[in-house]
């Protein structure tokens, strides 16, 4: 007589454990190291790719294509050093094996073997929870002390008619492309978008970006209009304020009906990439069975990350917070404060750098000058344009300026650069947020001559042409002159 099947079935394995991370991507890998460093007994869940989207199909593949998108660029624009600029010649399938030789790389450092070795029971499968305390993955039944939802987000798939029916590429799959694309449309002008239309650009492709808002609207408009500037000139076509009203056709012939202002038209492209925004991955976890509250979009937690249910906390993408690994990061040592340590740590998206890494990049930290303004009132804006800098004069890297933002009295209120090695320059104010320094520490350092950094010292010098102006300091000096 055959078995009843449900006899057949594996029994569930009970474990208990203090940590409980579900989703290994960069706040999950983050908190899972750290905790079993801390001799914490760790269980670590992941459905799909150890790594999550910043190894797999994120931070890391948009970087590589990026730098390869640089040499060729560099390639075509080297006369100004004396080198007559050529047309590069590019192997896509080549470019594409390059990425994944860096992937390849960078992943033991993210594999089931590296955490297994830390001393972490890493199980492959996805988890839901089934109490306020309980999570099912695959065989597994796992009751926590901490239970940490690590969960990242995807993409959004924007309800435009006709999408359902044409092939497209998200950041999961348009690293896998292994040729020329002659013309990319891509749905979307934030961070992914552009940087994906730059590095498509100079590897050879046509590019149209088109958006149904601003491009790149959460950022300072001055700053984000310099960049959006420079990828115009390398001819990308980015189309702001267009209503996308119907997707059509097949691979290598996609047409894109537009609605802008009273007009409507057609673009036609060779394949589309969906760059509109994120969402978070919180669907299918069992998050009422847990009582996890979640808001339109992600997971709600209090500045300490916890959620409703105190036992759980959440991290990275599946919050409301800036998208970013670092963010992940800080979030998986804000977690670990709190609860090995009982110190009041709270999330640090203040200080947290924001980089789009397209070519000038654009970099900023803090408040930008609109929210500064509403907060504060009275406030400095002191800029510096990189024509001034003689690094970037002999770089050949002059586009781009600093604008950094003080309090009336000089506290750092924020910063942002547009220009060559953005990413790198930002990362002293940061500190000097983190830190509530005064803009005059920041003129009280040494940069090595000629770097790209004097930039910021010269900026924060500005602060000290508003001085003049302040009939009270003029006195001053006027008496202190008279003495001397
Ligand atoms: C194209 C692109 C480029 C980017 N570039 C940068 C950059 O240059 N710098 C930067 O700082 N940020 C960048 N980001 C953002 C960055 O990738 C994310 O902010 C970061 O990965 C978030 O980390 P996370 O741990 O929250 O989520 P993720 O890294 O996405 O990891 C979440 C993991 O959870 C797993 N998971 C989900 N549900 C379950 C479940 N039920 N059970 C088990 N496992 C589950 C997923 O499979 C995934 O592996 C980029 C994003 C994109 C899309
Ligand atoms: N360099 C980095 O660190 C990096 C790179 C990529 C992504 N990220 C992270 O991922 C997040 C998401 O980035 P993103 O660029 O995917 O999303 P985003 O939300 O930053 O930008 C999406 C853009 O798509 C537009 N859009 C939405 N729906 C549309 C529609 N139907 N038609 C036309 N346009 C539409 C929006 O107006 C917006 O400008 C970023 O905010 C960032 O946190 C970081």
């Amino acid at each position: 007589m055959p078995k009843d099947t449900a006899d057949e079935a594996p029994q569930s394995q009970n474990i208990e454990t203090d940590f409980c991370i579900i989703g290994a991507g960069a706040g999950g890998l983050a908190l899972a190291s750290a905790a079993a460093a801390f001799g914490q007994r760790v269980v670590l869940i992941e459905k799909h790719k150890m790594g999550g989207d910043s190894l797999n199909y994120g931070g890391v593949q948009s970087k590589a294509l990026l730098a390869a998108a640089k040499r060729a660029y560099a390639m075509r624009t080297a006369s100004p050093f004396g080198i007559r600029g050529v047309e590069p010649l590019i192997d896509h399938a080549a470019v594409n094996h390059y990425i994944d030789d860096v992937t390849a790389k960078i992943s033991p450092n993210f594999s089931i073997e590296r955490f297994t070795g830390l001393g972490i029971r890493v199980i492959s499968a996805a988890a839901k929870f089934v109490d306020r305390s309980t999570v099912v993955a695959g065989d597994y039944r796992i009751t926590a002390r901490r239970i940490v939802i690590a969960t990242g987000s995807s993409p959004i798939i924007p309800p435009i008619p006709g999408l359902a029916d044409v092939p497209y590429f998200t950041n999961e799959t348009i690293f896998d492309n292994t040729g020329l694309i002659p013309h990319l449309l891509i749905i979307g002008a934030g961070t992914t978008g552009l940087e994906l239309a730059q590095a498509y650009r100079r590897l050879g492709s046509r590019v149209t970006v088109l958006d149904n808002a601003h491009a790149l609207g959460a950022e300072d408009p001055e700053l984000a209009g310099a960049l959006i500037t420079r990828l115009s000139d390398e001819g990308i076509v980015i189309r702001e304020g267009v209503q996308i009203k119907r997707v059509s056709g097949t691979a290598g012939k996609i047409v894109v009906e537009l609605q802008t202002n009273a007009a409507s038209e057609t673009i036609e492209g060779t394949a589309i990439l969906l760059a509109a925004g994120r969402k978070a991955n919180i669907a299918d976890l069992g998050l009422d069975a847990a009582g996890v509250k979640v808001t339109q979009t992600a997971i709600k937690v209090n500045a300490g990350l916890r959620t409703a249910n105190s036992h759980v906390f959440a991290i990275g993408d599946a919050t409301g917070a800036p998208r970013y690994a670092h963010v992940a990061g800080e979030h998986a040592e804000t977690v670990l404060r709190r609860s090995l340590f009982r110190l009041p740590a709270r999330a640090k998206a203040r200080i947290a750098p924001r980089v789009v890494f397209t070519d000038p990049e654009l970099a900023t930290v803090g408040l930008n000058e609109t929210e500064a303004r509403a907060k504060y009132g009275r406030i400095n804006v002191l800029r510096w344009p990189y024509h001034e800098n003689d690094r970037a004069q002999l770089e050949h890297a002059t586009d781009g300026h600093i604008k950094v933002i003080t309090s009336k009295h000089g506290k750092i209120l924020g910063a942002g650069i547009v220009g060559a090695e953005a990413s790198e320059l930002i990362q002293m104010w940061s500190l000097a947020i983190s830190q509530g320094l005064n803009i005059k520490a920041m003129t009280e350092w040494i940069s090595p001559y000629p770097t790209l950094s004097e930039i910021n010292k010269k900026a924060a010098f500005r602060y000290f042409a508003t001085v003049p102006s302040n009939p009270f300091l003029r006195k001053v000096i006027a008496l202190l002159a008279k003495l001397g």
